[in-house]
């Protein structure tokens, strides 16, 4: 029997509640084996981003509504994935939710299991009732239930930027993520844009970064102008770090924290005559770092090694790097947008955790950055920890570094240091530091 789009959307949010699988590869692997249509595949899709996206939402809407224990592992989710279309997919029929519902209690269940009279009570109380939110007097529950965010993230939030702040950063994480691709230095864009208007993509160009553009729609990975390396996928803010270094073309440049490699092929466009040395500790990551530099053009500037950027004095004894990106492995809070369960994966010990990889990777790449060489820092998260309070304790243990101030195509950094939050501008949230070590 060829399963559902929502039999393979419950499939698949049972192995990521109760077994913490990541929701992309379960999602893929559960729809590979799919006959689903392209349709069906992008409605399981929003079903299973939908629900975990929401999950602290829809917990507050069913709990008074859940009179038993849902001793049945697939009955939480599926409550959680039908409140999730009654609640927020407009044009799907609440008939048709309750409907779905009762056959996947069935299919799911078994033919002894009650759960579907508890799933049919259950949401059709919901349909009557309707949603609900705490109360406004405690802020922190109040925007945690209405962001979907938990509460220590929520406090964060309010400590470090206020409640005014905290509500619009909270909102936007919960907007879609813009389709966003910056566009070759090494190919003709005007051609380009050409090509992505003729596709129906309406390119627009975008107000953070020049070469980006953002499209109305997703799916540009399977069309001519990606594949033949005229443009890559690549956040508005993410493109922003490389155009913080000033390139003369001819350098040799680590890339420490490489794969997947957005920005080692973005680096190897500056380097006609230069080459970048894309480090990961992941062997097999670096892989796609190789397809990504091929697929753009600039395969024959990039070299790749699997390697601990914590040991890179130790094998790389005795030379130096005019140019070093660290991108640093970080808690991805700016990303939260496009992958909806780090907000329920991250705690605040984690932050900490990370400053200290952090700080090691930075300490051990400064031994080998020349004189006068540039150093860029830069995370995909807003945690004043993984950001701020890195540069300050690496300031502080390095004291022939110093931060400099850069500007770009659209913005400036007069400190040295960008930080974007998601709400700023709609991309992700990211930050850049600029360092230079004086000779
Ligand atoms: C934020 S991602 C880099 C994204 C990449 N720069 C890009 O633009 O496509 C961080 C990378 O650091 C790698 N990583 C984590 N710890 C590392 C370490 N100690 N040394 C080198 N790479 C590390 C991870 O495997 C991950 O691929």
């Amino acid at each position: 029997m060829t399963k559902s789009a929502r039999a393979i959307a419950l499939e698949t949010l049972i192995r990521v509640f109760r077994d913490g699988s990541y929701s992309n590869i379960s999602l893929n692997n559960n729809l590979r084996g799919s006959q689903l249509s392209q349709t069906d595949r992008n409605f399981a899709t929003r079903l299973v981003y939908g629900t975990i996206q929401y999950k602290i939402y829809l917990e507050y809407q069913l709990k008074g509504l859940v009179k038993t224990k849902l001793k049945e592992p697939y009955l939480k989710p599926l409550l959680l994935m039908s409140a999730y279309q009654i609640i927020f997919l407009d044009k799907v029929p609440n008939r048709a939710t309750l409907n779905e519902a009762n056959k996947l209690a069935k299919q799911f269940g078994g033919r002894h299991s009650s759960g579907f009279r508890i799933a049919n009570g259950v949401l059709h109380a919901l349909i009557r009732r309707g949603t609900i939110l705490p109360d406004k007097i405690d802020s922190v529950k109040y925007l945690s239930v209405k962001a979907s965010v938990p509460e220590w993230l929520v406090n964060y939030i309010i400590t470090n930027w206020g409640e005014k702040r905290a509500a619009s950063i909270l909102s936007s994480i919960n907007m879609p993520a813009k389709n966003s691709v910056r566009l070759s230095t090494l190919s003709d864009q005007k051609q380009t844009i050409a090509e992505l208007k003729k596709l129906n993509f309406a390119p627009q160009d975008s107000k953070l970064a020049s070469n980006e553009l953002i499209l109305s729609h997703g799916g540009v990975s399977t069309t001519p102008p990606f594949k033949e390396g005229k443009l890559t996928i690549q956040d508005e803010a993410a493109s922003l770090v490389v155009e913080a270094f000033d390139f003369s073309g001819d350098e040799k440049v680590l890339d420490a924290c490489s794969a997947p490699g957005g920005k080692t092929a973005q680096i190897a466009e500056y380097l006609p005559h230069g080459q970048v040395t894309a480090l990961d500790i992941h062997e097999k990551k670096l892989r796609l770092v190789r397809q990504n530099a091929n697929r753009m053009h600039v395969a024959n500037r990039v070299v790749t090694k699997a390697m601990d950027a914590r040991k890179v004095d130790q094998y790389f004894s005795g030379q130096q790097f005019a140019k070093i990106l660290v991108d640093a492995p970080c808690s991805g809070l700016g990303l939260l947008r496009r992958k909806p369960e780090i907000r329920y994966t991250k705690s605040m010990k984690d932050l900490l955790n990370l400053q200290k990889i952090q700080l090691d990777i930075l300490d051990h790449v400064s031994k080998i950055l020349e004189e006068n060489g540039e150093l860029i820092y830069s995370t995909c998260t807003f945690a004043v920890e993984e950001d701020e309070k890195v540069v300050e304790i690496f300031l502080k243990n390095h004291p022939k570094f110093e931060l400099r101030p850069f500007k770009l195509a659209k913005i400036e950094s007069k400190t040295g240091m960008l930080k974007i939050i998601p709400d700023s501008y709609g991309s992700d949230g990211f930050f850049i530091a600029k360092f230079v070590v004086r000779g």
